[in-house]
């Protein structure tokens, strides 16, 4: 019976000889993802390596074709619904051409894990992701989390807290929506620090109690609570 030697099946040139790399931007809301994946691109741009950048159709806010900082600094991108897509859309050529492949918005792609194995792993690409690990109710959002395994690298930013100025770890949704998915900027989120978001949370929620206990659901009595909440932080 043939045995299985892990020592020549591990330095087999065949099986795949890539030299892929992921890199991973984490954080809350307003943390600076999108500003050290933009540093990032444009720095393996600068060394000469051929760069191209994803984000979500679905995050519309600044530009259709450009991944924009909150502050404004733009970089252009394909604007995908599915990451699936991207090798067709930008073709069999300069598919093979490309060296970095960055990805904004990443918590918004269902194929996010598979994309990256198959980047990385088989084709050799350096991937370079930014997304929200969490959602403003601090549960994992999309697959971000799933990609931690597969990365060489995982980097977790902090905002400033807009009520004390200490860091921020958490988005604090300002609106009474309920719903993972909901676009938008500082007319909907902020980024609260633990003492904050707690506080902000536990004025949301007092009233959602006795709704709920009683019975009655009523969405502008939810949304004045949660404008009560804003102001009460
Ligand atoms: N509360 C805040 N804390 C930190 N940065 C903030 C805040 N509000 C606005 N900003 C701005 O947002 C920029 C970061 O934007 P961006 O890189 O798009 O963040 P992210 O992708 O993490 O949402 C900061 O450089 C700063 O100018
Ligand atoms: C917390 C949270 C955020 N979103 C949306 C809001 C924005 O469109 C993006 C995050 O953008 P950023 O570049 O990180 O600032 O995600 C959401 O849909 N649900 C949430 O809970």
């Amino acid at each position: 019976m043939a045995s299985f030697n892990p020592s020549t099946a591990l330095n087999s040139k065949d099986l795949s000889g890539s030299s892929g790399e992921i890199h991973v931007f984490i954080g809350p809301m307003f943390a600076g993802k999108t500003t050290s994946l933009l540093r990032r691109i444009k720095s393996e741009s600068n060394n000469g390596r051929n760069v191209a950048m994803i984000k979500s159709s679905k995050d519309t806010r600044y530009a259709i074709n450009s991944v924009v900082t909150h502050d404004g600094v733009k970089f252009p991108c394909w604007a995908l619904p599915d990451l699936t897509s991207f090798r067709q859309k930008i073709g069999e050529d300069a598919y093979q051409k490309l060296d970095v492949i960055g990805i904004d918005e990443a918590q918004f792609f269902e194929d996010l894990y598979d994309f990256c194995c198959k980047a990385a792993d088989v084709d050799g690409k350096t991937v370079i992701l930014a997304g929200l690990d969490g959602d403003y109710l601090r549960k994992r959002f999309g697959s971000v989390l799933d990609i931690i395994p597969l990365a060489d690298t995982v980097t977790k930013l902090t905002a400033r807290c807009e009520m004390c100025g200490k860091k921020a770890f958490f988005t604090f949704r300002k609106t009474a929506a309920i719903e993972t998915e909901v676009i938008g900027g500082a007319d909907v989120y902020m980024p609260l620090c633990r003492q904050h978001y707690m506080n902000g949370k536990a004025v949301a929620e007092t009233p959602k109690n006795v709704i709920e206990s009683t019975k009655v659901h009523h969405q502008t009595t939810q949304s004045s609570c949660l404008e009560a909440a804003t102001l009460a932080l």
